[in-house]
């Protein structure tokens, strides 16, 4: 059975004096295990697409399934990752990263050891007493990171979470990241505006048309290549000829308006 699958979706929001369709005829198929990015023009609805998958918002038209269950409103099983960390600034590190376990009730020790693990993986263990304010961006979406994944989600979404950082921190944080992620062997759909970043870290890359946004191509990574650290892909001979070839539809979406 498919993991997550997207069927006719279309999403139309309504205001006062305004109707506007975001996206429309989104089909989707994502296995279990697999690392998807979504591009496309801006405004194309991919924020749009995260939110539906996510429960936040709900499809006009269409389904959403979810292990074979509809998608009614957000919970536990789907974790989000933002541009911005939204870190409490108020609450240390530490309790930043287990609200999530807490307002589950997941308070004994056992079940924060996820949480605690990760810190010490992703190098932030001496920084549990630390708040927000007192660590740099890329240690921030380290510490997002972390609180994403510490209730065991079985679907991570991640919207464009490292486009606030600067170059070399976003690249070492993307192989963190992916890193991360493979080895806990969950799904991932990213949303971003960088193609590099989007062939970097998927097994497929979705390119959407512009808005109302609909699936204009998919792009899949060799199997080889999507194993690899980000920042190899990067390096990979087969990696300038694929980004050529987003890049040419890409314009070509561009010249259509
Ligand atoms: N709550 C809302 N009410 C009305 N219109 C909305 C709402 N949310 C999004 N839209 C509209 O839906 C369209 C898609 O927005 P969305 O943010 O999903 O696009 P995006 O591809 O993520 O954009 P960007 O690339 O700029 O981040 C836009 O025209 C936006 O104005």
């Amino acid at each position: 059975m498919a993991f997550l699958q997207l069927k006719e979706v279309e999403k139309t929001f309504f205001t006062y004096d305004s109707v506007t369709t975001a996206v429309e005829k989104i089909n989707l198929t994502i296995n279990k295990g697999e690392f998807i990015s979504i591009i496309g023009p801006s405004g194309c609805g991919k924020t749009t697409l995260l939110s539906l998958i996510s429960g936040l918002l709900h499809p006009t038209e269409g389904q959403i399934l979810l292990d074979g269950k509809q998608i009614e409103k957000p919970t536990p099983e789907t974790g989000y990752m933002l541009q911005q960390d939204y870190l409490f600034p108020w609450l240390t590190i530490e309790q930043n990263i287990t609200l999530g376990l807490k307002t589950m009730g997941k308070t004994k020790i056992a079940e924060k050891e996820l949480a605690y693990e990760l810190l010490d993986t992703l190098g932030l263990s001496d920084k549990t007493k630390h708040y927000p304010s007192q660590l740099s961006g890329g240690m921030r979406q380290r510490v997002a990171l972390v609180r994403m994944l510490s209730t065991d989600p079985k679907l991570l979404l991640l919207d464009e979470p490292f486009s606030a950082l600067d170059y070399q921190t976003k690249l070492k944080l993307e192989n963190l990241v992916f890193s991360t992620i493979r080895t806990h062997g969950k799904t991932a759909i990213l949303v971003t505006h960088d193609i590099g970043e989007a062939l970097a870290m998927s097994d497929r890359v979705i390119l959407l048309t512009h808005r109302p946004g609909s699936i204009h191509q998919e792009f899949s990574v060799a199997h080889h290549l999507a194993e690899e650290l980000p920042f190899n892909v990067r390096l990979d001979s087969q990696f300038t000829p694929l980004f050529q070839e987003v890049w040419k539809e890409m314009e070509s979406l561009e010249k259509q308006t």
